[in-house]
Parts: structure tokens; C-alpha cells; sequence
């Protein structure tokens, strides 16, 4: 008997990026999808993409600064320049396991005025929110001079049912 075939999830789409430039404009097209409550998740090794993504993301919200990765703080607010919500770019790396730091932060507090993005965030802030989009970033695999990216979003919760992440391919 054959294996029925996966339940096809419409809150998941995979997508190839072929350059630094092309990640950035993800970002920008994402930002369009997303409104003061998202959580977004950022995955994927050092230097998969994460910072550059975000940056797409902040230039598609329109918020003040460049987005960067943070050297000494952790946690960066970017007002909005219009009336769209603030983004919060979480950078949880160089945070010790401990949790405490993490809610040191009161992200709960800052969440649903927000959109909140963390990279390194996996396993510490799952618990903030039922809702949440998770983004995986891989190299394509055998090769560490390629640009080519594997990207993967996977929406989590009610919010992200309704929402078409494959428009995302276009
Ligand atoms: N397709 C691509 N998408 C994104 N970045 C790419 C791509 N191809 C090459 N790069 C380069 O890879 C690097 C990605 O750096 P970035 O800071 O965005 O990664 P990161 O995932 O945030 O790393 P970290 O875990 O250290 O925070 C940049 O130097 C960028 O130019
Ligand atoms: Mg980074």
C-alpha cells in the first residue's frame, strides 16, 4: 500500500535565493506581510543570511537605520519613519543559555505594538506567542563560496493560516 502523500500546508513554501541582493528584497516583499504582533524566527549558521534578510525586512517596513548585526547590545529598536509598527531586531547569539536575559528584554511587553525578529532565537522564545513565522536559511549544501540560499518559511499558529507565504516565489 502506498504511503498517502503529505498533507500539502499551506503556511509553508520554500524558496531559492541566488544572491545577497535578491535575499534583501525577500525581506522587502515579506515586510509586506507583516503587521505589529509577528514574531518572526530567524535560523541557519553563521553567515547563512539572517542580518541580510532583516535588513530587506527593515527597508520593506520603513523604519529608521540600517539594520546590522549588533556588536554590544542584543536587542535594537527601528521606529517606524511612517505609522507602521517599530521592527525589534533581536540578535540572541552572544546570550548565555539563560532565559532571564531574554526577558530582561520584556519582549512580551513590546510584541504586540511590534514586529519582532530574532536571530539565534530558537528554543528560548517559542513561549512568547502561538503565532509566529519561522524562517530557515541554508547554504546549498557542499558548497561555502556559493550564494545560493535554501530558504524555508513555515508559518505557525492562526495568523499564518490565511496568509499565502507562496506569493512569496513570485
Ligand atoms: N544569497 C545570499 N543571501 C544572503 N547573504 C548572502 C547570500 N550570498 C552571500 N551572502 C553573504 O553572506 C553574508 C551573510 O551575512 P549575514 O550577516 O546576513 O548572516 P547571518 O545569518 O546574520 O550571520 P550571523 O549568524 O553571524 O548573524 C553576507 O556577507 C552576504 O553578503
Ligand atoms: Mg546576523
Amino acid at each position: 500500500m502506498e504511503a498517502p502523500a503529505a498533507p500539502h500546508n499551506p503556511a509553508e513554501t520554500e524558496l531559492i535565493v541566488h544572491s545577497p541582493e535578491q535575499m534583501r528584497d525577500l525581506g522587502r516583499r515579506l515586510a509586506k506581510l507583516l503587521r505589529a504582533g509577528d514574531l518572526v524566527m530567524l535560523s541557519g549558521e553563521l553567515g547563512a543570511g539572517k542580518t541580510t534578510l532583516t535588513r530587506g525586512l527593515g527597508e520593506g517596513l520603513g523604519v529608521r537605520g540600517a539594520v546590522t548585526s549588533p556588536t554590544f547590545v542584543i536587542a535594537r529598536v527601528h521606529p517606524s519613519l511612517g505609522d507602521g509598527p517599530p521592527l525589534l531586531h533581536v540578535d540572541a547569539y552572544r546570550l548565555g543559555g539563560g532565559l532571564d536575559e531574554m526577558e530582561d528584554l520584556d519582549l512580551d511587553v513590546s510584541l504586540p505594538e511590534s514586529v519582532v525578529v530574532v536571530e539565534w532565537g530558537e528554543g528560548r522564545l517559542e513561549e512568547l506567542t502561538e503565532d509566529r513565522l519561522h524562517v530557515t536559511i541554508h547554504r546549498a549544501v557542499g558548497d561555502t563560496t556559493d550564494e545560493v540560499r535554501h530558504v524555508t518559511l513555515t508559518g505557525v499558529g492562526e495568523r499564518w493560516t490565511a496568509v499565502d507565504l507562496g506569493s512569496l516565489s513570485a
